[in-house]
């Protein structure tokens, strides 16, 4: 790999080469060795970096290039009097060439040169600053630089900072009526709200339409839709199929109207989902919750699908399923645990397409005021990724149902009165004894075994001292942003590892392994 000789000229400073390094190289660099180094020291390191050829920079590769660099310097000390008089005019000017080249790469922004902008684009962060809050992207949209808005909104800057006067980029191209560059922001900023992150089981295609199934005659007709659509369970099982686009996943054997027998009809109860689109027309969903009897019908169009356990066979679905099942299983498991009254015990009678249930017994007092007990139940929970107050280590831990090896982010249960920040401050020191501050959202996922929905968060701790609560977990450690990058690539020295990508902790923690920790 060629090191680009202006780079080298305009950027030989601590915050430009480890971004260079960052972007280019690996996401597991030492920035915090690096951004000690002296201007010399960051010289050698990048050469010498060259010269080994190493495609990632592993925590044994930086000492070796570390202790390299500095023979190195030996070899340079040499001619110390010009090593001295470089290091020290390069160091003492760092700030004031630091600026300098933040306000060259705004001016560039706001005047929309562009050959100069793309330049700079990698030796200063993308959304820096002017004194008043600018960044690039409100310099160019002040402006109308459509080109300069292109390529920033390409290199992933953020389209939502705030100026000292609290305006966004967006806002400052309608003031100053810059169509084109308004309509490319605005754009942007419901692309990012659509890409925001969406966990497994959060992806349901169908449009809830909670209008239908409260009106009883529009739920019997959405029944009766010749283009009504059905799923089947069985014991809180799903029958599913193997996908034929993807040939690992599986998905619902889908059945039609008229492949429905009446009788599975009158006899099992008929969950609703939704509606395909906004339309009312439009073709309803519903899960079949089977009761026992003739199923011959199934095997009649699907031989191969099968009923299966939930878990972890649906942790294997095509996306837009693994949505529908989360909803029509966490129904359903509702629907099974609580058949009788829980106010008076009475039995209860299943209505608004499965989503509510109401008692029989005319006295009860849960038919007076709201009752939630009507309603299904959904169990807020939190899982979190702590950070070291460094930001350089993560806390997991193990549980001792989990598989061996496999490490995970802390979880636990909301409790009645708690906000998201303190049960994840009490989870915390409850399992590992870690005192938490700042608490930050990151996403969320529903969990439906049988109705969990886990709030996903980054938890900044104050201390590090570890005390685990043996009851609720095996062990619990800090570990390395590149150990964690092992762990992902499944190529930890001890086989240690991570759940999947369609749990919640994975997105979590790869979300801080690859993310710039500048920004945390
Ligand atoms: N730890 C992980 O990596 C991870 C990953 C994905 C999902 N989850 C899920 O997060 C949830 C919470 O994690 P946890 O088990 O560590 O919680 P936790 O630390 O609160 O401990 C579990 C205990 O909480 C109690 N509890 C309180 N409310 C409960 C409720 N509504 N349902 C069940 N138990 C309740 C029970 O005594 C249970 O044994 C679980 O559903 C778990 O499956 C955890
Ligand atoms: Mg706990
Ligand atoms: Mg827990
Ligand atoms: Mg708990
Ligand atoms: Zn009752």
């Amino acid at each position: 790999m060629c090191i680009h000789s202006a780079l080298l000229k305009s950027t030989l400073k601590g915050r430009a080469l480890v971004t260079y390094l960052f972007t280019n190289r690996t996401r597991q660099i030492f920035l915090c060795h690096v951004k000690t180094f002296s201007f010399f020291q960051k010289v050698l390191l990048l050469q010498t970096f060259q010269e080994t050829h190493s495609p990632v920079l592993t925590k044994s590769s930086f000492f070796t290039v570390k202790k390299k660099l500095f023979n190195k310097q030996e070899v340079c000390a040499k001619r110390p009097e010009t090593i001295i008089s470089r290091k020290m005019s390069e160091e003492t000017d760092v700030e004031s060439k630091d600026s300098e080249l933040v306000q060259r790469f705004l001016d560039c922004a706001a005047r929309g040169d562009v050959e100069n902008f793309e330049q700079l684009l990698g030796a200063v962060d993308i959304d820096v600053k002017s004194d008043r809050g600018w960044t690039a992207l409100m310099f160019a949209a002040r402006n109308g630089h459509t080109s300069v808005i292109n390529i920033l909104v390409q290199k992933g800057c953020d389209v939502n900072c705030l100026n000292a006067s609290g305006q966004t980029a967006l806002e400052i191209a309608q003031f100053w009526n810059h169509k084109e560059v308004a309509s490319i922001l605005s754009q942007y900023r419901q692309q990012l709200e659509y890409d925001q992150i969406h966990n497994y089981y959060s992806l349901n295609p169908l449009y809830r339409a909670s209008d239908v199934r409260k009106d009883a005659k529009q739920l019997e007709s959405a029944k009766n839709n010749k283009s009504a659509k059905f799923i089947m369970f069985s014991k809180l099982q799903p029958f599913l199929i193997t996908s034929e686009e993807k040939k690992k996943k599986f998905k619902f054997a889908v059945f039609t109207l008229d492949q429905l027998p009446s009788s599975i009809r009158e006899t099992s109860t008929l969950i609703f989902l939704g509606l395909e689109t906004w339309d009312p027309v439009s073709s309803p969903w519903f899960a079949v919750d089977l009761v026992e009897g003739d199923h011959s019908f199934i095997s009649k169009y699907y031989p191969d699908g099968s009923f299966v356990a939930p878990f972890p066979t649906t942790m294997q679905m095509i996306q837009s399923h693994a949505g529908l099942f989360a909803e029509a299983h966490s129904i359903l498991c509702w629907l099974d645990k609580y058949r009788f009254c829980p106010t008076c015990g009475s039995k209860q009678t299943v209505i608004e397409g499965g989503y509510k249930q109401v008692c029989n017994n005319s006295d009860c007092t849960s038919h007076k005021g709201v009752h939630n007990t009507c309603y299904p139940r959904v169990d807020p929970s939190l899982i979190m990724l702590v950070l070291s107050p460094s930001k350089k280590q993560c806390l997991l831990g193990r549980q001792k149902r989990f598989p061996p090896k496999m490490f995970s982010c802390l979880a636990g249960f909301m409790e009645p009165g708690e906000s998201i920040e303190d049960t994840c401050r009490r989870e915390i020191e409850e399992e590992s004894g870690v005192k938490v501050g700042r608490v930050d959202y990151h996403s969320s996922q529903p969990w439906p075994f049988p109705a969990t929905l886990m709030l996903g968060c980054i938890a900044h701790a104050r201390t590090e001292t570890i005390t685990i609560d043996k009851d609720e977990l095996e062990e619990a450690r800090w570990f390395s942003r590149a150990e964690i990058a092992q762990m992902l690539a499944g190529q930890h020295p001890d086989g240690l590892f991570i759940p999947p990508s369609q749990a919640i902790a994975h997105q979590l923690i790869k979300s801080w392994a690859t993310s710039n920790s500048a920004n945390l």
